[in-house]
Parts: structure tokens; C-alpha cells; sequence
């Protein structure tokens, strides 16, 4: 055998292995839902692997019932991942796993499990509750779980008296099941703080990524971004310069023109609302718009060059920054990418530029 067998089997099994712990669970690896995805999976396995091997040797030895159920609960931790996976419900998927639970850890403490060692089992319920049903349900589960735990103990015949134990054992039973919940409680709620950190700086951060910091429209990262996200049936892109930039941030200062761009955006995005469109600051003082509508492209466009002329700003001087936009449109045809369309709207944008701006040139007309 070749080196590399080892290497492809180590890949396949580590696949293999993420992928069924991540079944189920959302693009976003911060989030509470692929978290518990994750501890779902993750118990599913465990579960299988523990209870499948127990139960067997629990019929071996004879004792039908609880060989049956441990079995039993091993189809039915299968049956749940690949529920999770397909449907990504995961709270469905976490009671399967707790009630369940909750019912054999009850029955083993009540039976004395095999031998009597039935008890030492139910340490996992506080950190599963609390994983998979967050702090407030979970606790509420964990508190509950207690009470039944002292009523089974203390107050039916159980047994432990059967079994020898010393009479202390069931009060150091309760005792540690509650030290282990209030552990479990403080992980959860450290991890489930972090998590929610987490998540919101990747949201900043992904907000940072994909907007325009000045005029708050979307950058080209963002309108790449959101435009595979939706559906476009034969769309308009439209490239819009502002014309004379340069020459308001030379006679008004830069502040202005900035202000200015912001006036702008502003004012194409209210003009916009209601349309099936993503709006950008391509670069500068160079929009694009990616619109989808069923009229005329030119008196459209023509339109949008009206509202930017009528944008104003008085400066503290009182004197008024104006100015006009030049707009080149393109269609976007089903087989070319966006880029492409954009380069027939730049071409188009030039023209415009070159017959004295202000103006709208449509690309299937530019020389
Ligand atoms: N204030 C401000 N100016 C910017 C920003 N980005 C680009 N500019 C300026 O925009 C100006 C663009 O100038 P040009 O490319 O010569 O274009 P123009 O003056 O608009 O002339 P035409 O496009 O030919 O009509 C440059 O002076 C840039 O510095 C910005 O974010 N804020």
C-alpha cells in the first residue's frame, strides 16, 4: 500500500465526521442555532455509540427491559440526525434528545439501573438541558428534574435500600447533581455571552464589509454580494458620475463634497424606494444601479438625472452646491456577468461625458 491510503482515509473520516456534527446546522457558525446543531449531532453520536453497545449487553445479561430501551433510544437518536439534517428544526430535534432522557434517567435512578449503578448516569442531564435548551428553559427542565429525582429517592420505595448503600448516598446524590448544574449553569452562560459577542461583532463586521462607510448605500462588495442573493429577471444596470466633482471639492472644500455625496445618495435611494433595485457607491462619485422594472429605461434614468440635479446644499456662506450627474445604461443580459454590462454602461457613460454631460446615453444607442 501507497503512503497516501492513510492520508485520504484521515481526510474522509475527518469530513465525515464534520459533517455529521455540523448536519443541520446554518452558514452563520456563531449562531445559538448551529451551536446546539452541533451539540445535537454531537449527542446523537455519543448516544448511539453508548447506548447501542449497553443495551445490547444489557439483553445479554437479561434484562430485557432496559436492554429493549437503551436500544430503543439508539434508533431514535439515528432517526434524529437525520431529521435535523434534512429539516434543520432543531428544537424539535433537542426534545427528542431530553424528554427521552429525562424519562430513562428517572427510570434507572427508580430501578437501580444494572446493579444498582443506574444513578451515576444522570450527571449528564444538567449540561445537555442547559446546551440545548438555553438557561431559562433548561434550568426550569434541571429544576424540575430535581424534584422528581428527591420524590424518587426519598419518597417511593427505591432501590437503593435493596442494594446496601449507605443511607447518606441519596442525599450526596442530590448534592452533586445540584453542584453540577450550577456549573453547567455558569458554562452555559459564559459561553452563550461569548457567542452573542461574537455574533454581533461578525455582523459589524460584516456590515463594514459590504456598505459604504459615507453614504451608507452599498459598497461593490455589497451589491456583488446581495445580487446573487436574489433573482433577476433581464436587469438594467445604469453607471451615474456626478459631473465636476473636483471642481466642488476645489471651490467648496472636500467636507462639502462629501456632504454633498451624501445628499445625493440620499436622494437617489428615496427616489428608488419601492423598485426591485440595489443602489451602490461603485467608486467616488460613481454610482451603479442594478434595477429591474418594466418601463422605459431612458425616461427613467432621465428621471433619476433630474432628482440629482435638484440636489442642493447651502453652504454656511450661503452659497448653494449644486451640480448635474451623467448616466451610461446597459442591459444585463442572462448569459454575461454583471462586469460586462457594466462596461457597455461605462462606454455609454463616456459618451454622455463627451456630449457635454448631464445627460443619459443608453449603450445599445452609444457609437
Ligand atoms: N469629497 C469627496 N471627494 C471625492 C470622494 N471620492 C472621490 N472624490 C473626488 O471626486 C473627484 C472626481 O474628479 P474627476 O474624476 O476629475 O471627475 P469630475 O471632476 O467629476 O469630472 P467629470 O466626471 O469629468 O464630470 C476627485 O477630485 C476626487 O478627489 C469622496 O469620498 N469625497
Amino acid at each position: 500500500m501507497s503512503d497516501k491510503a492513510p492520508t485520504s482515509w484521515t481526510i474522509r473520516w475527518k469530513l465525515w465526521f464534520s459533517k455529521t456534527l455540523n448536519a443541520g446546522a446554518v452558514n452563520d457558525s456563531f449562531s445559538n442555532t448551529s451551536r446546539r446543531a452541533f451539540i445535537i449531532n454531537l449527542f446523537c453520536l455519543v448516544g448511539v455509540l453508548f447506548t447501542g453497545p449497553l443495551g445490547l449487553i444489557s439483553l445479554l445479561k437479561g434484562n430485557l427491559l432496559i436492554g429493549l430501551g437503551l436500544l430503543s433510544i439508539a434508533s431514535i437518536y439515528s432517526l434524529n440526525h437525520l431529521y435535523l439534517r434534512k429539516t434543520k428544526n432543531y428544537l424539535f430535534s433537542a426534545n427528542v434528545i431530553l424528554y427521552p432522557l429525562y424519562a430513562l434517567m428517572l427510570y434507572l435512578i427508580y430501578s437501580g439501573g444494572v446493579n444498582g449503578t443506574g444513578h451515576v448516569w444522570i450527571y449528564c442531564i444538567p449540561p445537555v438541558s442547559l446546551f440545548l435548551h438555553g438557561l431559562k428553559r433548561g434550568l426550569l427542565e434541571v429544576f424540575l428534574f430535581i424534584l422528581a429525582l428527591v420524590f424518587i429517592l426519598f419518597f417511593i420505595p427505591s432501590p437503593f435500600d435493596r442494594y446496601g448503600y449507605h443511607p447518606d448516598l441519596k442525599s450526596r446524590i442530590v448534592y452533586s447533581f445540584i453542584l453540577i448544574s450550577f456549573l453547567s449553569t455558569i458554562y452555559e452562560y459564559i459561553s452563550s455571552r461569548f457567542n452573542q459577542s461574537l455574533e454581533a461583532l461578525s455582523s459589524k463586521l460584516e456590515l463594514a464589509a459590504t456598505t459604504d462607510p459615507l453614504t451608507g448605500l452599498l459598497n461593490r462588495r455589497g451589491l456583488e454580494q446581495q445580487m446573487v442573493a436574489k433573482e433577476w429577471l433581464a436587469p438594467t444596470v445604469m453607471v451615474l458620475d456626478i459631473d465636476h466633482f473636483k471642481s466642488i471639492n476645489d471651490r467648496f472644500g472636500h467636507e462639502h463634497g462629501d456632504e454633498y455625496l451624501k445628499l445625493v445618495s440620499k436622494s437617489m435611494a428615496g427616489f428608488l424606494i419601492g423598485q426591485k433595485c440595489l443602489l451602490s457607491r461603485w467608486g467616488g462619485e460613481e454610482f451603479l444601479l442594478l434595477i429591474e422594472h418594466q418601463g422605459d429605461n431612458k425616461r427613467f434614468a432621465d428621471a433619476l438625472r433630474n432628482t440629482v440635479s435638484n440636489v442642493s446644499l447651502t453652504t454656511q456662506e450661503g452659497e448653494s452646491v449644486c451640480t448635474t450627474v451623467s448616466i451610461g445604461v446597459s442591459e444585463l443580459k442572462l448569459t454575461e456577468t454583471l462586469l460586462t454590462a457594466v462596461g457597455r454602461a461605462d462606454k455609454a457613460l463616456y459618451e454622455a461625458k463627451s456630449h457635454g454631460r448631464n445627460c443619459v446615453v443608453l449603450a445599445s444607442k452609444a457609437t
